[in-house]
């Protein structure tokens, strides 16, 4: 990175280095060994999230794109290439990355009330009880739940568990949060509403987002930039970057002219990736 400030009237040139990414893909490549045909699913693949950033991957279904989520987060070991994690080589899941899946009934634990779900991933850390209280408040707060700390993941919605999800994702205060089509399996309304708490809690705690969708409205209001990746093997084929004005808000943002053109754009490039994948 290149600084220029002026000095008693000179103009003094430094060259700084530029801030580690939060996330680095480098030359990522994964292949899948199936009766004995080996298949490849994620081809050459590099990008850099920043602190703070948040990013959305789009592509054709069936592209690799929860291929590439779980190479992320260390679920599954690369072919080829790495993933970096605040400048750190990932083999295996990373302590300071937290992942919120589509199924969030599978992923709350059916037998433990929603405070003691949250609490749950803090249980390993050195903390007093009264420190893990503390934080579970604030999530479940922060996601709009604190009411309803005493109950079953089975007593709320399907909206209300994913809320409970994040809370737990975000309970751990991770660097990096992996998102995999969170709200696949919701209805419209509550979606747009955790669209705007994942919004909401960016910039509460400045965690950066990698958010896999396959919806490209959500894609253009969420992200920062959205990665588009081709069909199999998935290579990224267009990172574009979404200058609208923040905050954001679901009839605003989604009426402004440059929000169609933006949707427009990504709807191309991945009607482009289906021909050619
Ligand atoms: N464990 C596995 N063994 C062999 N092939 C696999 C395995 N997991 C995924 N695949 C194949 O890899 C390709 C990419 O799958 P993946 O689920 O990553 O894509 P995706 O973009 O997330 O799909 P979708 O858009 O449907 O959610 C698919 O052809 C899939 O069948």
């Amino acid at each position: 990175m290149v600084i220029k400030t002026q000095e008693n009237g000179t103009l003094v040139v430094k060259e700084e280095a530029s801030p580690t990414p939060a996330l680095e893909v480098i030359h990522l490549a994964k292949e899948y060994v199936a009766k004995k045909e080996t298949k490849r699913v994620l081809n050459d693949i590099t990008l850099a999230v920043a602190e703070g950033e948040l990013a959305c991957i789009v592509g054709p279904s069936g592209a690799g794109k929860t291929t590439l989520l779980r190479c992320l987060c260390g679920l599954l070991e690369p072919t080829g290439g790495e993933v970096r994690i605040n400048g750190a080589a990932v083999h295996g899941p990373p302590e300071d990355l937290a992942v919120v899946f589509q199924d969030y009934s599978r992923s709350l634990l059916p037998w433990l009330r929603v405070g003691a779900n949250v609490e749950f991933p803090l249980l390993e850390k050195s903390m007093s009880k009264g420190e893990r209280k503390e934080i579970v408040d604030a999530m479940l707060a922060a996601v709009g739940l604190q009411e309803h700390a005493h109950k079953y993941p089975r007593q709320l919605s399907g909206g209300m568990q994913q809320r409970v999800a994040i809370a737990r994702a975000l309970a751990y205060r991770p660097k990096v949060l992996l998102m995999d089509e969170p709200f696949a399996s919701l209805d419209a309304q509550t979606r747009s509403d955790l669209e705007d708490v994942v919004l909401e809690l960016r910039r509460e705690f400045g965690v950066t987002i990698v958010f896999v969708t396959h919806d490209i409205d959500e894609a253009v209001y969420l992200g920062d930039r959205v990665v588009v990746l081709s069909g199999a093997p998935a290579t990224v084929t267009q990172v574009l970057d979404v200058p609208l004005p923040s905050p954001r808000d679901q009839v605003a943002t989604k009426a402004l002219p440059e929000f169609g053109l933006l949707r427009a754009e990504v709807l191309t490039r991945i009607r482009e990736a289906r021909r050619a994948g």
